[in-house]
């Protein structure tokens, strides 16, 4: 059996995108209706959410009539603010609006399990480390000191209560008017899931969670969210976030002083400088100072152990993991004033430097810490930078909150236990606080995209698919068969993204913007260059960016309409958050195409289970499924050691993308010519010199009377 041709055969277009079934809805056509993912059946008398007077209002449907409905406005009074008009909510205004909020709706136990079951949210208390002490103990009656680990009965099914709309943040959370304004103001009617799933349980723990003899007298929960991509988890984090700084800042007496109070961490200055927009709109009008981390930035004052970051030391991420902190000769800056601050790991990291390379200085006002990523910043390359800033957090008060697309259960694992190490170490209570909420199915791609995975013998054939892609001939004419721009384009390497990127510089026609439509991102540009090329891909003006893993992950591109795995992705994982980029907020219409070669095949298992339970996830039936069960079957199981390799390396034959001096990484190289054209190439040059260096001989020997030299042959 020759899996290579089935598994292409059988990748064809199936379901709403496929030939003769109607219009293909592009993701950029507009905003979406609902940004929902999951609306799974409710019987009638269910999901129905009830006023306490008895009216009934139904859930699903709230928001979704008219566009045009303003949901705070009609539950409040708060006046239309013209920008800069009112720096920050004073507390006599806040408490009028209070009093003339609606009352708090609550559901009860069985209507929240409906809705919860409805969006597929699932929330679960994990065991505390008190619980585990106990058990430890028990289990030690003369046996050796062995740890157990946790079994199922330890885990607690909640049901809180899901944010059905909106307008109760404001009625039944009780958010400061003005965020509800800026969510208003920034067109937010409809909650996603995972802002259904969190912001209650975040912003009034309390409230969302009754009768839970475990969670007695907890103010604040951690949290580890695991959410489809472009499911909305920046605002899900954010305006618990910002929420509690605008509360803390009423009280305060000092209106200009700003202390660092919450810290987001992402692993990419791209995510990051995302973030940093987001939260500053969420906090107009507030008075919250929202700072993206810069290099040389000083956030704590420094005493004789604080070593002060040189200014102009090389960044984070991709290349710079053994940097060391050195000592600046340059003046002090002042603190930054800054309420929450984002930042990379490492930037911050370097901050926070004392002279002894095993403590960094604390940050004793932080009381929020972000994890965006979660599962990346935990990974063993940013794993230290990570616990360093969160060891930092050592206020009593701290609440962390993971959030991630995907999230091993090694992760898990580690947040849980750093979350109970670290309130051991402050002599605090270890008693269960920890909720993990899932949405959907773990580790499988959102379910409103067409995956097709191509098969391409060679390096060569990748390059000709990808330009039938870009330019699709009149028999596959068909918009099914062709992808249209804005896309993204993902290599394993940057020289791999460089040479894709100078291959398909003139493929767009000059009428159509030529080469300046085409561009590459990746770590080893400048800052500027970066940022220039995310403007430019925003703006639309760049219709076909080329990058690495850099921009797989939570870069938020509203109008892409595909992602192109030029190389197969390292994990699954990776291969969730690349093809994410497309299809964000529910939108539909978005294509991931991955190309394949004979190296891959080891590896393309993981990709296609997760297109597999996509598919299912999105409903399809097995008839139309695009992944056959006895094609998974087939496909080869890479060993975990395998899986390991690939994660840290990639495909080995494709590291460098550039032709080895032995030759043999040359089939890897990224052109149209085959590695045949390539040879004949040589050759010829070879000849060409061998013919010069021979004329050159012949005339030497003439003068030398004629002794006859060996012949330099051809270059293989
Ligand atoms: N309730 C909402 N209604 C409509 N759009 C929303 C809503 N919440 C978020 N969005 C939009 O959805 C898009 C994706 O949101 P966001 O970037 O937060 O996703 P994410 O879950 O963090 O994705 P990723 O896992 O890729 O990081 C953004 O453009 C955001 O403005």
């Amino acid at each position: 059996m020759d899996i290579l041709k089935l598994l292409s055969r059988s990748t064809k277009q199936t379901g709403k995108n496929a030939p003769g079934k109607g219009a293909v809805t592009l993701p950029s056509a507009g905003t979406p209706a609902n940004p929902q993912l999951f609306h799974d059946e409710v019987p009638e008398s269910r999901g129905k959410k009830r006023k306490r007077g008895g009216e009934k209002v139904d859930v699903v449907k709230q928001g979704e009539e008219d566009d045009e409905v303003d949901f705070f406005a009609s539950k409040t009074a708060v006046p239309k603010t013209k920008k800069g008009r009112r720096e920050s909510e004073s507390e006599e205004e806040s408490k009028k609006l209070e009093t003339i909020l609606d009352e708090p709706h609550l559901l009860d136990e069985e209507e929240c399990r409906q809705i919860l079951r409805s969006h597929r949210l699932k929330h679960t208390l994990l065991p505390s480390a008190k619980s585990q002490e106990k058990k430890v103990k028990k289990s030690k009656k003369g046996k050796a000191d062995k740890k157990k680990s946790p079994s199922k009965d330890d885990y607690k099914q909640l049901y809180p209560q899901p944010l059905t709309a909106f307008a109760d943040l404001r009625s039944t959370y009780r958010i400061s008017g003005r965020l509800a304004e800026n969510l208003a103001t920034q067109g937010y009617k409809i909650p996603t899931e995972v802002q259904m799933g969190s912001l209650p349980l975040l912003l009034q723990p309390e409230t969302a969670i009754k009768d839970v003899a475990e969670l007695e007298g907890v103010s604040a929960v951690d949290l580890l969210a695991v959410a489809p991509t472009g499911s909305g988890k920046t605002l899900a984090f954010l305006v618990p976030a910002v929420n509690s700084i605008v509360q803390l800042r009423r009280l305060s007496e000092d209106k200009k002083h700003h202390g660092l109070q919450a810290i987001i961490v992402a692993p990419t200055k791209e995510l990051a400088n995302q973030i940093v927009n987001e939260a500053k709109k969420l906090s107009i009008g507030t008075g919250i100072k929202v700072v993206g981390m810069k290099k040389g930035m000083r956030v704590v004052e420094e005493n004789e152990d604080t070593v002060h970051e040189e200014e102009n030391s090389s960044d984070e991420e991709e290349s710079d993991e053994d940097e060391e902190p050195k000592k600046s000769q340059k003046p002090k800056q002042p603190i930054a004033k800054a309420d929450i601050l984002v930042t990379t790991p490492l930037i911050l990291l370097h901050a926070l430097a004392t002279k002894n390379p095993e403590e960094h200085a604390p940050l004793p006002s932080v009381k929020t810490l972000i994890l965006d990523e979660a599962d990346v910043l935990l990974d063993p390359l940013f794993r230290d930078q990570t616990l360093g800033i969160w060891n930092a957090c050592v206020n009593p008060e701290l609440r962390v909150t993971l959030w991630s697309a995907t999230m091993g259960s090694n992760i898990e694992a580690l947040a849980s236990s750093t979350i109970n190490e670290r309130r051991r170490k402050l002599g605090l209570e270890t008693t269960a606080r920890v909720v993990r909420l899932v949405v959907g199915l773990k580790d499988s791609a959102i379910p409103n995209i067409t995956h097709r995975l191509i098969y391409a013998a060679t390096e060569p054939g990748k390059l000709i698919a990808l330009r039938q892609l870009l330019h699709p001939t009149a028999k596959s004419a068909d918009a099914t068969q062709s992808l249209r721009p804005p896309f993204l384009v993902f290599t394993q390497t940057i020289p791999r993204a460089v040479a894709l990127h100078s291959e398909l510089l003139y493929d767009i026609p000059a009428e159509a913007g030529g080469s300046t439509r085409i561009a590459v991102l990746h770590s080893d540009l400048s800052d500027i260059a970066r940022d220039q090329v995310m403007t430019r891909f925003r703006n639309g003006e760049i219709w076909v960016l080329i990058t690495t893993d850099i921009l797989s992950r939570g870069v938020d591109f509203k109008g892409i309409n595909g992602v192109v795995n030029y190389d197969v992705p390292n994990s699954g994982a990776s291969y969730i958050h690349r093809v994410g980029r497309t299809g964000r907020a529910g939108r539909d219409g978005g294509v991931a195409v991955t190309f394949y070669t004979k190296e891959d095949i080891p590896y393309v298992r993981d990709v296609a289970n997760i297109i597999a339970a996509s598919e299912k996830q999105a409903g399809k039936p097995a008839s139309e499924a695009s992944m056959q069960k006895w094609l998974l079957d087939a496909l080869p199981k890479p060993s975990k050691e395998e899986k390991k390799k690939l994660k840290m390396h990639g495909v080995e034959a494709r590291r460098s993308g550039l032709p080895s001096k032995d030759g043999k990484g040359d089939k890897m190289k990224i052109s149209t010519k085959s590695g045949y054209e390539r040879r004949m190439e040589n050759n010829r040059k070879g000849a060409i010199q061998g013919s010069k260096r021979r004329a050159k001989e012949v005339e030497a020997t003439a003068e030398d009377g004629g002794e006859e030299s060996e012949w330099g042959g051809l270059d293989e």
